[in-house]
């Protein structure tokens, strides 16, 4: 596995480095990984260690509630050992990778470069206005590239005309737009974040703006209105567009609407250079068929454009992720045009990076572990998961195996169909529409073997994993400048609703017959299988974290000690453990660019998550396991209120309304305070607390960590504090799991006038003076 992992890192080097070619990119492996290895040594044994006592402790448990809690923190260390495995693949490989798209023009001529077909998809005009749907759109549009082989089709979910007049008006605003971009060689490419950046005033710049100003302000109005109207409506053409929204029209039940907006054989920008192609399509919709949410859409975009332009390099972009650099269409050709590498390279990717994110990342936004540390883990071994935007792919990957292709039932659908129709033709037109109705996936290939795979909510990383397992290679492209911004939530619930659905999703992918764990190491090997499966299992963490965010403190409460003392050997191993863990957790972060201050909000977070989203995802998951309910993919709403925004800024959390996964997270956060402030009397009453230090060390580390939650609860006055409600219900259900602990604790209490402590793990010399009579000090 090793050496295949190392071959692949080495191949891409060879294959540009000889031949006489200027090379394209270069791939090295990251310093730390001889350090990455001894270290994962040690700590399997220290693992290895913790499972041997816990087994030893549970063979002796002396009752059936000491055996229980064994048993409870052998489970949770038994996930988190598990996490710690998986969490190998992605520090065994680390590699970085560079390109050097200048040297593109030196191997092909800019004739010859492939064709580049864009997919935005959009959902909601509310969640997702359609102004920055637009910005993204124009910033791809404006790649520097030849124009007139870039198609960019928009899908939109929410069947909305305010969508299409949004685009209507983008069009014309383009032709304006792209010529400026390239004549000034501006970098910022989307029109808004251009604006805001420090830009030069000509006169040129300040026409611009005020064309693109009065644009935004058209159609925000009609956004307000919620209507186009006929003041708005300027072409005979564009009237016919929509008509389509008849009365009987809605967004879960209408017709496909397939619109070009932009034809690149026919029109002009302002300097008279040609247009890239732009084609808004609404696929059509109806309650009695399943749409499959994104991966629905994209395929319905895949079908759509392989019959009018059938370029051979697809990307697919979120609606909120613009370009911010337009050299990365020709960075991302420097490994897709690459002869060794490209015919088993399915799909370049890029990280996602947000714009935005507060000065320490609250909400753990920047998911610096998830896109950048273990995805550059991957890319050393086979490559990174498909996270569902800022995503190049080969066309040909979504058609089969890399040396078997399957043929869609159509020959116009097929990857190596050749376009020969302008796409405004009546028969590409009719076509375009019968392969985005909403019954053509019946009986064919479509989401199991062909396009985006359905039957997650994550259909990124499924579809990802899914192509790797077909034999598909690829590669994370990580370049200085980021190449796409994208918007993160900026409201707890927001987050922890969009963290919630994903961990349902991977979870739909973990219990699935392509698990990671069983298919997957089948398939791929040990160590892609389990980085794969580090992913599934994500919602799983609730069990160690909700564990001991809870256990400890009630046994704590009670008086009960449950882990070693100070005194024993077993206690530096669990320090060891701790400390090994964490700081090497912080080292990733740190050396992955990132500061201290937002490492300690990231593991915050972390928690949150484990008593919050991963615990109500994995409930809703086997809901739906069991067939009790059904979860859909909720749109996280890309829209910014203005108050909410200011207290983000300030790092405020951001409660407000009321939800269930505030309820648990409160309940922990007044357990862990209860449990240490009792401690600390004991500590100050002069009672030794020896045989109970860890567990005062675990809530005086959750307190610190919750301080956000008990300055939301009695601290502030702001709409964002946490509701009264919640506050209720969670310190109700905190009493009564205390009187649980109390009843179920009882017999192991020992009272004998001082600060009793019970030790499970019998000594047998202790024993003997205990049965002697001696005192024990
Ligand atoms: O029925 C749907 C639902 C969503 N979307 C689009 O999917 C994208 C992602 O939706 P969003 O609400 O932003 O979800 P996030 O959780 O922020 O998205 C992340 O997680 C998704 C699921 O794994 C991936 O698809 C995304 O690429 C990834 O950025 C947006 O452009 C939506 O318009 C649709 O087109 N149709
Ligand atoms: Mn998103």
């Amino acid at each position: 596995m090793g050496a295949r992992a190392r071959q692949q890192g080495g191949s891409a080097i060879q294959a540009t480095s000889t031949g006489g070619h200027p090379s394209l990119h270069t791939v090295k492996p990251l310093g730390r990984t001889l350090f990455n290895r001894v270290f994962a040594a040690i700590y399997a044994l220290s693992i290895l260690a913790l499972l041997f006592y816990h087994a030893k402790t549970l063979f002796y448990s002396p009752a059936l509630v000491s055996f229980s809690v064994t048993l409870a923190l052998l489970i949770s260390d038994l996930v988190l050992a598990f996490f710690w495995v998986s969490t190998q693949t992605f520090r065994m490989f680390p590699v970085c990778r560079k390109q050097f798209p200048e040297n593109l023009k030196k191997i092909m001529e800019r004739s010859d470069f492939p064709a580049l077909d864009v997919f935005i998809c959009t959902a909601d005009p509310y969640k997702e206005p359609p102004i920055s749907v637009v910005n993204t759109a124009l910033s791809v549009m404006a790649y520097d590239y030849p124009t007139e082989k870039i198609s960019v089709y928009v899908s939109d979910d929410g069947g909305s005309a305010l969508t299409l007049f949004a685009f209507m008006e983008a069009a014309k605003f383009a032709t304006h737009w792209l010529p400026f971009c390239k004549k000034n060689n501006i970098l910022e490419r989307s029109p808004e974040a251009y604006f805001e950046s420090n830009h030069s005033f000509t006169s040129e710049a300040v026409n611009i703006k005020i064309i693109y100003e009065s644009m935004k302000v058209k159609v925000e109005r009609v956004l307000e209105r919620g209507e186009v109207d006929d003041e708005n409506i300027t072409s005979g053409q564009e009237r016919e567009a929509f008509n389509k929204w008849a009365d009987s029209f809605t967004r879960q039940d209408h017709p496909a609407v397939i619109q070009v907006l932009l034809d690149a054989s026919k029109d002009r920008d302002i300097a008279g250079y040609s247009m890239p192609n732009l084609i808004y399509v609404s696929r059509e919709k109806n309650k009695a068929s399943p749409h499959h949410f994104k991966a629905g859409a994209l395929n319905a975009l895949l079908r759509v454009s392989s019959n009018m332009t059938n370029a051979p390099i697809i990307l697919t972009l979120d609606c909120d992720f613009c370009s911010n650099d337009p050299q990365t269409l020709l960075r991302a050709m420097c490994y897709l045009c690459d002869p060794a590498i490209r015919s088993t390279l399915a799909y370049v990717q890029f990280p996602q990076i947000y714009r935005g994110i507060n000065k320490n990342d609250i909400y753990c936004g920047e998911f610096k572990r998830l896109f950048v540390i273990n995805t550059m883990g991957m890319d050393g071994v086979e490559g990174p998961n498909y996270v569902g935007t800022g995503c190049f792919f080969h066309r040909r990957s979504f058609f089969g195996s890399p040396s078997s292709l399957i043929s869609p039932e159509i020959p116009e659908l097929s990857p190596d169909h050749v376009v020969d129709k302008p796409i405004q033709s009546q028969s590409v037109l009719a076509l375009a529409h019968q392969v985005a109705d909403c019954n053509y996936e019946n009986q064919t290939d479509w989401g199991s073997k062909i396009g985006f795979r359905y039957g997650s909510l994550v259909e990124d990383y499924y579809t990802g994993f899914r192509l790797q397992c077909e034999g598909w290679k690829s590669i994370l492209c990580n370049p200085e400048r980021p190449a796409f911004f994208g918007h993160v939530p900026i409201n707890l619930a927001d987050a922890l609703n969009q963290q919630k659905r994903w961990s349902i999703g991977l979870l739909e992918v973990a219990f699935s017959k392509h698990s990671p764990a069983t298919f997957g190491v089948r398939s791929k090997g040990i160590l892609m299988g389990l980085g794969y499966a580090q992913l599934a299992f994500w919602a799983i963490w609730s069990i160690p974290i909700t564990t001991y965010a809870f256990l400890p403190q009630l046994a704590l409460l009670n008086q009960v000690s449950i882990f070693p003392k100070v005194s024993e050997s077993w206690f530096f191993l669990y320090a060891f453990l701790f400390l090994g863990a964490y700081g090497q957790d912080c080292l990733d972060f740190v050396l992955a660019g990132g500061s201290v201050q937002r490492w300690w909000n990231d593991q915050r977070f972390w928690h949150i998550r484990g008593v919050t989203c991963y615990l109500f995802g994995s409930i809703e998951f086997f809901l739906k396991f069991l067939g009790i309910s059904a979860s859909g993919f909720t749109v996280t709403s890309k829209a910014v209120d203005a108050e909410q925004s200011k207290r983000y800024e300030q790092g405020i959390f951001e409660f407000g309304v009321h939800s269930p996964m505030f309820v648990t997270l409160t309940m922990a956060a007044i357990i862990n305070l209860i449990s240490f402030s009792q401690g600390l009397g004991e500590v100050f009453r002069g009672n030794d607390l020896e045989g109970l230090f860890m567990q005062m060390f675990i809530s005086g580390f959750a307190v610190v960590n919750c301080w956000p939650i008990y300055e939301a609860i009695a601290l502030r006055n702001d709409n964002g504090k946490m509701p009264i409600k919640t506050t209720i219900m969670a310190t109700l259900l905190a009493g009564a799991l205390y009187m649980a602990a109390s009843f179920i604790f009882k017999p192991l209490g020992i009272s004998n006038g001082g600060f009793a402590v019970t030790n499970e793990v019998v000594d047998d010399e202790q024993g003997k003076r205990y049965d002697q009579g001696n005192f024990e000090f």
